[in-house]
């Protein structure tokens, strides 16, 4: 099953092309919801688009924090979308706001270690993003578990497209792929082809490199119907943005100590961010644009990138935990690195001697403190070569959004 109609110039005004596929601007003052209205209330071109809907797209995933956000990016950059299907293991309230709108929101409960709940969810559908998947590196579930969720889950939703037909698959995977590695090596302004040695011990790395792999050997396999699977992986470093979870964990620790964190990692480290907005265009950037560049993207990986500073993991924070209040304290680690290691590895012991009572899983680690305290940042325009990626929302805006969303948090936790 192939997607129907023309090409490029098939899908109305949104052609792929540097900045060109911003259907609308977003509003600005709304607070970051203004794209989210407006794909709520859609602007009169919408509707010479409607004819052309005529696509399914299913997001496994879709109520996670980059899920939604894929979700929302399709319903309101993907003219052609008659369907959209939601798999999530739980489904997220804000689902039903969706379902007034012009585009089907199928909202489906269910689980992507199930090959038969994944083959019903995927059978008819025209492309699969597959951005479900356990993100763990903090000990809050088992190796056994993040395996199963990220590998078996994927190899599920690869037989499912397979065997129902569906030729176009999108894999979040991560730029844990390639690292930090165990050795700590520096990966400083790295693109698609650095040479860099990925190896691994931790089970969430582990499990997305396999799920990767399965992904990439998925290309050209023939589906049902005898055409052939496309595939491809995008791998975003650190996400930020609206919803990102450990964001509020910082802000809410450093609220916990009376407006103030403190640096444990050296600014001259520099951690590769990505603002969740952009990740998600690049998603539906490439789902659209698989099936017409099949030969150059297909089996292709491409790091997610915009133009987000390069800072430390903290420094990078406080650009938006500082307006809302908070004080990054010292210029240097107030503590040296031995200690700190020191306090990770007892964190792991009280990890393990608690768990019969309950689940310690605080952001210090040796495994968080190593991918914190090594440079990993990437340099690359692979994405504008081959599918006319630039982001959709500067650093300006990216941060302007992220922080509203910090300063709502905060006026909710009061
Ligand atoms: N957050 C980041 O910084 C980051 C960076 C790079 C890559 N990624 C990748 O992006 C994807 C999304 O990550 P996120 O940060 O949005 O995480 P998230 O935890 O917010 O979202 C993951 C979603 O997958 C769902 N899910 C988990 N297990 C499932 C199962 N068995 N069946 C069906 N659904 C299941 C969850 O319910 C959740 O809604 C993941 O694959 C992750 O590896 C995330
Ligand atoms: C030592 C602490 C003092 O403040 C700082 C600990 C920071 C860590 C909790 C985070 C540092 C790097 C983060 C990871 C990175 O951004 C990339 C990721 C890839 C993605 O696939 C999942 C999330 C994550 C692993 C992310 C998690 C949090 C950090 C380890």
């Amino acid at each position: 099953m192939g997607r129907e109609g023309g090409g490029a110039s098939g899908r109305g005004p949104c052609v792929a092309g540097p900045g060109a596929c911003r259907r609308q601007p977003p509003v600005a003052g709304l607070g970051g919801l203004g794209p989210w209205l407006q794909c709520l209330f859609p602007q009169p071109g919408m509707a010479d688009s409607a004819q052309a809907q005529k696509l399914v797209y299913l997001v496994t995933g879709g109520c996670g924090f980059l899920g939604e956000h894929v979700v929302r990016m399709l319903l309101q950059q993907e003219p052609q979308l008659r369907e959209l299907r939601i798999f999530d293991l739980h489904l997220g309230p804000w689902l039903e706001e969706l379902k007034t709108g012009p585009v089907q929101v199928t909202a489906i409960q269910g689980d992507v270690t199930q090959a038969h709940e994944v083959a019903a969810a995927v059978a008819g559908a025209h492309v699969v993003i597959h951005t479900a998947g356990l993100v763990d590196v903090f000990g809050k579930t088992s190796p056994e578990t993040i395996h199963e969720v990220n590998v078996q889950g994927t190899r599920n939703v690869i037989e499912a497209c397979v065997q129902t037909g569906t030729r176009f698959l999108v894999y979040t995977s991560s730029m844990e792929v390639v690292g930090p590695n165990i050795k700590g090596q520096p990966f400083y302004r790295g693109n698609e082809n650095t040479p860099y040695e990925a190896v691994h011990r931790h089970p969430y790395p582990c499990s997305k490199a396999l799920a990767e792999q399965l992904v990439l050997e998925a290309n050209g396999r023939k589906v049902l119907g005898g055409l052939p699977l496309v595939t491809c992986a995008l791998r975003p470093t650190g996400i930020y943005g609206e919803g990102h979870q450990i964001m509020r964990d910082f802000y809410h620790q450093g609220l916990r100590l009376g407006g103030r964190l403190f640096r444990a990692i050296p600014a001259s480290v520099e951690h590769g961010r990505v603002y969740v907005g952009n990740v998600a265009w690049m998603h539906v950037l490439v789902a659209r644009e698989l099936e017409h560049r099949a030969a150059l993207m297909g089996g292709q990986v491409y790091f997610c990138y915009d133009n987000s500073p390069y800072k430390s993991y903290e420094d990078f924070n406080m650009e938006f935990l500082g307006p809302c209040g908070l004080r990054l304290v010292g210029t240097r680690p107030l503590l040296p690195y031995w200690l700190l290691l020191f306090l990770a590895a007892l964190n792991v012991l009280l990890q393990w001697l608690l768990r019969p009572l309950l689940l310690y899983a605080p952001l210090l680690n040796p495994y968080t403190l190593a991918m914190a305290n090594t440079t990993f940042t990437v340099s690359t325009d692979k994405a504008r070569r081959h599918f006319g990626y630039e982001p959709l929302f500067s650093w300006e805006e990216s941060r302007t959004r992220t922080i509203r969303w910090v300063q709502a948090v905060e006026g909710s936790a009061q």
